[in-house]
């Protein structure tokens, strides 16, 4: 069976400006991978050529074995690429239940999986988008890419600036995905230890390179390497 997603020599920017260098990675389905670094080395850069919202200037990027060369965003969504931004992009003026069903692609996940997910989502339901807390918002964004049916979920700091509890209850969320299902994870994450907990390989990016690749497990053990490689005050 051919991996889920593969990175192949992959360069990308934004427009001339080159931000990844010849990066390469591979997600098999039911994996979870971290991608893990300083501010500014690519993370999020790495995750929307995922999606063809940059500039690809070399490499190949194989989706279920296929080359999405000039791929749309709008079509490799609809193929099964999830992308949950760091803006969460929800719409302010539509409900949380129109926000969720807006994004309805046929599959194992439904409205009800997700208020079932998230309870508190099910509490909200005639809420706007506008009238929900960070950690709401970061349900319904998560929410939405699941009821899209994803393949590969891709998650942009999920748990960044959310309550202690709020970020528990995500977590929890988390390993229940991806437990269960056959979803192929990418998670980016400044809070390196938790990221590495929850998945099963990692990779480390600095300055648009990858500078340290292998199963979470390693680094979580070794934290001098961590620190090394991402920064002492962000290895925690
Ligand atoms: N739209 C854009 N146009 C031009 N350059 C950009 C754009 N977005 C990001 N960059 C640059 O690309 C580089 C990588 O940014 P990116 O957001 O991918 O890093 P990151 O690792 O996700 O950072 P953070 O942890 O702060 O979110 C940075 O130098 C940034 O200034």
């Amino acid at each position: 069976m051919p991996d889920l997603l593969e990175l192949e020599n992959v360069g990308a920017g934004y427009g001339e400006t080159v931000v990844l260098e010849s990066l390469s990675m591979k997600l098999a389905a039911g994996q979870a991978l971290s991608i893990l670094g300083r501010n500014g080395v690519g993370k999020t850069t790495l995750l929307n050529t995922i999606l063809g919202l940059t500039t690809q200037h070399s490499g190949v990027i194989r989706y279920k074995g296929r080359d999405l060369g000039r791929t749309p965003s709008h079509e490799r969504a609809r193929a099964g690429l999830g992308l949950v931004t760091q803006e969460r992009d929800i719409f302010p003026s539509l409900t949380v239940d129109e926000n969720l069903r807006v994004a309805l692609r046929a599959g194992e996940w439904d409205a009800a999986g997700v208020y079932a997910l998230f309870p508190r989502l099910a509490e909200r339901k005639k809420n706007m988008g506008n009238q929900l807390s960070g950690g709401e918002q970061q349900m319904l964004a998560i929410g939405r890419a699941l009821i899209g049916n994803p393949d590969v979920l891709l998650l942009d700091e999920p748990f960044e600036g959310l309550a202690p509890v709020i970020v528990d209850g995500l977590v929890d969320a988390f390993r229940k995905l991806h437990q269960t299902g056959r979803m192929g994870i990418v998670l980016v994450e400044q809070h390196a230890e938790l990221a590495l907990e929850l998945t099963e390989r990692a990779i480390v990016l600095d300055r648009g390179q990858i500078s340290w690749q292998g199963p979470s497990r390693e680094l979580l053990g070794d934290p001098e390497q961590l620190a090394r490689l991402i920064g002492l005050d962000m290895a925690a």
